[in-house]
Formats: structure tokens, sequence, C-alpha cells
């Protein structure tokens, strides 16, 4: 979430251990400047500033670079823009649109499966059987009746995972809403944030968080990428109607902190490039993976005040997201950070 509590919850921890550092490193450096050999204590601190760095971070003038480059407009993508989404216009679009941001997570180990095979496979299922993800039937898949259902070959990957947060999902979904996510959404009172709290309170399986140096950092990635896809699919009308969208952040997901990193707007540490460069894992919930996440969510909150402050133009993080994100996918090159991880 952005504004207050995106910086209230998300970014404190990130930004008290920085704060903390420049203290420490200020103490620091005043008593040794206060020694005659200033020239090897002004190394020795550039030494230590250089050993504590994170291992992401933002880089301002990336973000300016970028903000230039477009020229205070993002290029416009639409919602859907590759056509393998559901859409009736009416509740049952809500459901498949629940069930895909329940299952929208790790496609990497499988490296010939994306989001698009689970898009258009979720739609082609429902078209086929409209009662495919009535809750009573979501609380019943097994492992290869999924498979089935997106006519995948082989094990999916996290297919366990899978499997549970479906029953999840349709269990929550009978308990709760009387087996309907479109009662879910009209709870919610057109609002953004309180979906996501609703979401995250009832379904155990959005509850993306990790605990960074003592500090819980909620990310709500799937949770907030639901909303913003009833936004989209539903064109901020109807079950797509919010009044505070704008308070949705981008969605931390594995591929546009790759875009942010070569548009030079976020930094590895050398030793985080080297991982990501050698398909190395990045363990769920380590310090680097929250840092690069929680970086990614910074940086697009800043270029969206950038944007505002050079062109007066409001633009939202999720409209900056689905540009970044499209920009990602269509780019098979690109190397991303892998973690296995049911949130994103
Ligand atoms: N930040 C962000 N991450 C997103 C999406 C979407 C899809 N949004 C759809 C909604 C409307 C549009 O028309 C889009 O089609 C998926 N992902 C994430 O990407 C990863 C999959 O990558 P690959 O393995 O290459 O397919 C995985 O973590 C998945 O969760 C997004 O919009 N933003």
């Amino acid at each position: 979430m952005s504004g207050k509590p995106l910086r209230g919850l998300l970014l404190t921890p990130l930004t008290c251990s920085l704060t903390l550092r420049v203290y420490y490193l200020g103490s620091f450096i005043f008593v040794l400047l206060a020694n005659a050999c200033k020239f090897v204590f002004l190394f020795l601190f550039l030494f230590m500033g250089i050993i504590l760095l994170l291992d992401s971070r933002v880089n301002n003038a990336g973000i300016e670079k970028v903000v230039e480059n477009i020229q205070g407009s993002i290029p416009k993508v639409e919602w859907d823009y590759e056509g393998i989404h559901y859409f009736d216009n009416g509740p049952l679009s809500v459901q498949y649109l629940f069930v895909l941001d329940a299952l929208n997570f790790c496609f990497w180990p499988d490296k010939d499966l994306n989001y698009d095979h689970l898009a258009s496979g979720l739609k082609a299922a429902l078209q086929n059987d409209k009662s495919a993800f009535d809750a009573d039937r979501l609380q019943k898949y097994t492992g290869p009746e999924l498979r089935e259902l997106l006519k995948w070959p082989r094990p999916l990957p996290l297919e366990d995972e899978r499997v549970r947060l479906l029953h999840e999902v349709g269990f929550e979904l009978e308990r709760n809403f009387g087996g309907k996510a479109s009662n879910l959404v009209e709870s919610c009172g057109k609002s953004a944030a309180k979906l996501v709290a609703l979401v995250t309170r009832h379904f155990a399986g959005f509850r993306d968080h990790s605990v960074y140096k003592g500090h819980q950092v909620f990310l709500y990635k799937r949770a907030q990428i639901f909303v913003a896809d009833l936004w989209g699919a539903f064109k901020g009308q109807g079950y797509g109607e919010f009044y505070d969208i704008g308070s949705i952040t981008m969605f931390a997901d594995y591929v546009v902190p790759a875009v942010l990193e070569q548009l030079g707007v976020l930094k590895y540490s050398s030793r985080l490039a080297n991982i990501i460069e050698t398909n190395n894992e990045i363990s769920s919930g380590s310090e680097e993976e929250v840092e690069l996440r929680a970086c990614s969510v910074y940086a697009v909150e800043k270029m969206k005040e950038l944007i505002r402050i050079k062109s007066g133009k409001q633009v939202l993080s999720v409209e900056l997201d689905l540009w970044l994100w499209s920009v990602g996918v269509q780019c098979p090159a690109l190397q991303h950070h892998r973690t296995l991880s049911i949130y994103y």
C-alpha cells in the first residue's frame, strides 16, 4: 500500500537501517577526523561505506533519466493487451480473477511455463464449464486435475501449494462470502485498501509478508494485483470501481525488479548481481529478497512523484507497473531473481 501505510509499514525498516548506518558512520568519522591521520581515516570511512551497502538500492539519477525519456507520460498499456483473460462483465469474471490471482506466482521453475498459460488455461476451463470455479469445486481439485484444467503436461511448480491455495479460496469463500468472490468485492465499499485488508484477513495465502531485521514488512503482491485486475478488467466501473485505487503500489514480482535494474533505477551489489546472473536461488524472506522487492515499490513511488513534479500529471503505480511489466515480459533474455515463493 502506498502513502502513509507504505512509509510506516514497508519502508521504515529500510530507511531506519540506513539512517542508523549513516548516523553511526557520521559519529565514526567525526571522532576520526579529530585525529591527525585524516587521509587514512577517510579511506577507512569509504571502505566501511562500501561494505555496509545494502544489496539493492534505488538510484535517483536512474529515475530522473527514465522520467525524462518518457517525457512525463507513460506509454499506455491496455489491461489484457494479450487477450488472454476471461471477461463477461459480471460476477463470474470476479471469481475468475480471484482464482487467477490465488495461483499467480512462481512460473519460472518450468522454463516453458508463464503467466499467459495460467490466464488463458483458466479462461478456457471456465468457458468449457461455467461451474469450474464454484466454491465447492475449488475445494476438491487435485494436482493432476489442476494440470488437466490448464492443459499442462507435467507437474506445475509448487503444485501442492497451488492446490492447497485453491482449496483455501473455495473454503473461505464458502464460509464467509456465500461462495462468491463478487460478494467479497461488494463488501469493501469501493475501497481498494479495504479490499486488500479483507482479502489478507480471510485468505492466509495472500498474506505476503516477511520479517526484515526484526521488522514486519508487508508487500501484498497478489492481494493488490487482484484489485488492479478488477480495476483494469472492469475499466474502473462496477466491480472495478475504487475511489482509492491510488493507494495500490506496484506488484513486487520477479519481472519488474529486473526491468528497473536494467533501466538503472535499481542498483544491485555485485554479490547480488552475481547470484542473479548465475541463476542461483535467493531464499524466500531473506534480506536480499526483501530489499529487492521493497526497493522496487519505493522506486515506482518515487517515479510517480517525479512525473507529477515534472509534468503535473498524476499517474498511478498500477499504470506504471503494467507498463514496466509488459516491457519485461517482451524481453525473454531479461534475467530475474529466482525465489521459490507462493507470493509472486
Ligand atoms: N508486477 C506485475 N507482475 C505481474 C503482472 C502479471 C500479469 N498481469 C496481467 C494483468 C493485466 C495485464 O494484461 C497482465 O497480463 C503477472 N505478474 C507476475 O509476473 C511473473 C510472471 O512472469 P512470467 O514468468 O514471465 O510470465 C509472476 O511473478 C507473476 O505473478 C503484472 O501485471 N504486474
